[in-house]
């Protein structure tokens, strides 16, 4: 089975906001994305290949009141709260959280745990609070797994290493592996890799034997669980990534990286073309 990710970032903002949203009015964003998504995707083999787009939460239910009947998209939250609702206990006291209860409630089958912009906001958040030793960051994103599974959602968690941790890279994704996935079932967890070196305007992208390398200690560490690409997949490096055999699919985000960058459907499509070559 492939995996397909799609991770929409805050890529609502109106471009004349500093943002990259030159598609849709902010109102209509979801649905739009949706729309325009569903219909070509219909031609693949569902027992193949997933496709699970990750909105921002103001989206979430109108991305799903536009799934249309037979639709292979799935849609997804960026993470969720590390606590949740429970019947005779917490009944919603999460003001500006995000529970994995009512991600579920409102119709999404899965969620983006780890990614590295949240791993990023925890670690300001440490810092400022004079915390050097980000191990907490990985006990967090273990509690936020546990409430995902819980509530039912299907969770893919994102490891990766920065620039300063790339020569300690076993021990980092090692420690991302063992807290993160502490007492959860890793069946219904996928891994996307995201060399955190290599992501962003001017990088070195990361090339076949180092992504082959990591793919193979993820699938060693964790007794083979599915590994997807989570550094971009794009139109540069689809046909690579497809030629990894350890690799199972990938995370897009960005489709277009130069001139009025953003994501573009169109081209959003055509990368998922180029992955899967039909
Ligand atoms: O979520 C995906 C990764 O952060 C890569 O994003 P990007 O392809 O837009 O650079």
């Amino acid at each position: 089975m492939k995996h397909i990710y799609l991770n929409l970032k805050r890529f609502d903002v109106p471009a004349e906001l500093g943002g990259v949203n030159r598609l849709a009015p902010v109102q209509e964003w979801g649905r739009t994305i949706v729309e325009s998504t569903q219909e070509p995707l219909k031609k693949y083999n569902p027992q193949e290949v997933e496709f699970v787009q990750f909105l921002p939460e103001a989206h979430l239910l109108q991305a799903v009141a536009a799934l249309s009947e037979n639709s292979l998209l799935q849609i997804g939250s960026q993470s969720v709260y590390r606590d949740n609702t429970a019947v005779g206990g917490n009944f919603g006291a999460f003001t500006t959280n995000r529970p994995a209860s009512i991600v579920k409630a409102m119709g999404c089958a899965a969620t983006l745990i780890g990614h590295c912009e949240e791993r990023n906001d925890k670690k300001g958040i440490l810092a400022e609070a004079g915390v050097s030793n980000m191990s907490a960051v990985n006990r967090l994103l273990n509690k936020e797994i546990k409430c995902a599974m819980d509530a039912g959602l299907k969770v893919v968690y994102c490891i990766g290493e920065t620039s300063e941790e790339q020569p300690q890279w076993e021990q980092v994704l090692g420690e991302q592996l063992s807290v993160g996935l502490e007492g959860v079932d890793k069946s219904k967890v996928v891994i996307a890799y995201e060399p955190v070196w290599s992501i962003g305007p001017g990088k070195t992208p990361a090339g076949k034997d180092y992504i082959t390398k990591i793919a193979r200690f993820v699938k060693e560490q964790t007794g083979g669980m599915d590994v997807v690409y989570g550094g971009g997949l794009k139109t540069d490096n689809a046909a690579m990534l497809a030629s990894i055999e350890e690799i199972d699919g990938g995370l897009i985000a960005l489709t277009r990286f130069t001139g009025e960058i953003g994501f573009y459907p169109e081209e959003y499509l055509e990368i998922i073309r180029l992955y899967l070559g039909e």
